[in-house]
């Protein structure tokens, strides 16, 4: 099992970085059509996203920012951090086997309030900016170290 550990606020430094890489497949897309309800057909109908100036399906905007949300609570800061606000902006397409990496970069840090600046932007495999935006998080104080929740498998039924 595979134990996660946070950055506690005091250790977190303007200049750090931390990335996660994940690749879209087409049961990750439908899985997440699901539990959002976000059933837009530039997501799921081939035939309609064909007309569309993307000329096929896309991801949700969301799935690719929910790999922000992962990649600040598995890395920087890790567990135990809380989430204040996140700006987006969805520069590019994500498609379907498409590979992005989210790059997280403390760019300020607030000591009075115990809060942190982090960009988070998305790259996809041609080193394209999908994602440009920053978040503002408050990281932990104290140390966390935890294995990692075991999440039941979920199969999709069509
Ligand atoms: C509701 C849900 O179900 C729907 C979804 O989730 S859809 C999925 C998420 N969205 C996307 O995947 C869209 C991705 N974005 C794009 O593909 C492009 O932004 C665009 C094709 C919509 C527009 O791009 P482009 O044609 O390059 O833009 P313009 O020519 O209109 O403007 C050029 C300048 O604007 C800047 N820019 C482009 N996109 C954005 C953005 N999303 N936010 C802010 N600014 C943006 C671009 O950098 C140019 O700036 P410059 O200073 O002139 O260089």
């Amino acid at each position: 099992m595979r134990q996660l550990e946070n950055i506690p606020f005091e250790e977190l430094t303007v200049g750090q970085t931390d990335s996660l890489t994940r690749t879209l497949t087409e049961e990750d897309l439908l899985l997440f059509a699901k539990v959002s309800g976000d059933t837009n057909p530039v997501h799921l109908d081939k035939a309609f996203a064909a007309t569309t100036q993307f000329e096929g399906r896309i991801a949700h905007g969301m799935w690719t920012s929910s790999l922000i949300s992962c990649a600040l609570a598995t890395r920087l800061p890790g567990p135990g951090g809380i989430y204040l606000s996140q700006e987006v902006k969805f520069m590019r397409p994500v498609k379907i086997g498409d590979t992005v990496t989210v790059k997280l970069e403390v760019l300020d840090i607030n000591e009075r309030r115990k809060r942190a600046t982090v960009s988070t932007n998305v790259v996809n495999q041609d080193g394209k900016t999908v994602v440009k935006g920053k978040a503002e998080i408050m990281p932990a104080v104290e140390k966390v170290v935890v294995d990692e929740y075991p999440l039941p498998e979920v199969e999709l039924k069509a």
